[in-house]
């Protein structure tokens, strides 16, 4: 069988589904980066990428040398590539503007430049995760310097979304919005090559994945619906569930993609005043329309992610992600 590579995928995409040659161009060039940051990942302490800077995050959180290496390496191989207005990034408090001297474009990327940040250090899966928006009106003639507010469109209006994983294999999961693709990393051919055509989400599901320490912190739709799982054949869902929590959203989203699941980061009273600890614009909403294409729901507890309408670069919402059948269950008793 011929190997499909990322290119060829992209050009025959954009001759059946019109995919414009800047947004191929674009997603070529983030796939390259993405390459890069696996290039680094595997260096592991002979590369000197561990451990944290003496720096914090817009977040508050102490970055990874990682996280700061990442972000620079998705910059540099964007912002020179004529396709971008500008970008927007977990590790920095605002929008990064394309400098003068580089040509602009009509689309705005937001990403997640590593996530899984915990994991770093103890050599388990992490991930870059990115979002694709247009700018809102004539982006050619932002001759000042692009405002937050151009970011803040609901998903709903994403252009397309990915992830790799930095995992066994390093892969590159992808949506144009028209159905879900996976690509596996041939370090000898050095490209990306089509392994997973239409990725799909198992309607039902035995497997659930939320981090247990903060079971007394959920509010208690949440404490009632993971008691259900936890009763299993016994209980009112009557089947026995498996549990996984990897501490990477992408590894745990992958592995949905892969054999199904669901996904779980809800509120919780450690912090009240954050809605969640998982971020909308590069976590959530990219996740959500990944797994929508591939036949899964996403909400809030309340709402379909995709449409929310975000009034900040970096807020947080709670998140449950994966198989319908489970995602409508632990919603619906948020109704209740
Ligand atoms: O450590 P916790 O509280 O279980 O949270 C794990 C979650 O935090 C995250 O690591 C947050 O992402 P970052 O690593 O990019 O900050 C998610 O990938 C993961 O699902
Ligand atoms: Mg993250
Ligand atoms: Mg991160």
């Amino acid at each position: 069988m011929s190997r499909v590579t990322l290119s060829r995928y992209l050009i025959e995409q954009t001759r059946s589904n019109n995919t414009p040659a800047d947004l191929r161009f674009l997603i070529e060039v983030v796939a390259r980066a993405c390459k890069a940051i696996s290039h680094q990942v595997s260096k592991g302490a002979l590369g000197g990428v561990l451990g944290s800077m003496d720096t914090e995050n817009v977040q508050g959180e102490v970055q990874k040398k990682l996280d700061v290496l990442s972000n620079e390496i998705l910059l540099e191989a964007n912002e020179w590539g004529g396709t971008l207005a500008g970008m927007a990034s977990e590790e920095m408090d605002k929008p990064y503007q394309i400098p003068g001297r580089y040509p602009k474009g009509a689309y705005l990327l937001l990403f997640d430049p590593l996530d899984g940040s915990s994991n770093i250090d103890v050599n388990v899966s992490v991930g870059t995760i990115f979002s694709v928006l247009r700018c809102p009106g004539d982006c050619f003639s932002q001759n000042d310097s692009l405002g937050e507010e151009a970011f803040l469109q609901p998903g709903t209006r994403q252009v397309a979304a990915g992830y790799a994983i930095y995992g066994p294999q390093t892969m590159l999961v992808l949506t144009l919005g028209h159905g879900v693709m996976g690509f596996t990393l041939d370090r000898e051919l050095g490209s990306f090559v089509l392994t997973h055509e239409h990725l799909r989400v198992p309607q039902s599901t035995a497997e659930f994945a939320i981090n247990m320490s903060n079971q007394r912190h959920w509010q208690a739709p949440v404490k009632r619906y993971v008691e259900e799982l936890l009763a299993g054949q016994e209980g009112p869902l009557g089947k026995n569930y498996n549990m996984r929590w990897i501490a990477s959203m992408v590894a745990d989203v992958h592995r949905i993609l892969t054999r199904g699941g669901l996904f779980m980061y809800p509120w919780d009273a450690r912090e009240p005043e954050k809605p969640g600890k998982l971020r909308l614009m590069y976590e959530a909403n990219p996740m959500s329309f990944i797994i929508e294409q591939a036949g899964g729901a996403a909400t809030d507890g309340k709402q379909r992610i995709l449409d929310i309408e975000p009034t900040s670069l970096h807020q947080r919402v709670p998140v449950f992600l994966g198989s319908k059948e489970e995602v409508e269950r632990v919603t619906g008793y948020h109704q209740a």
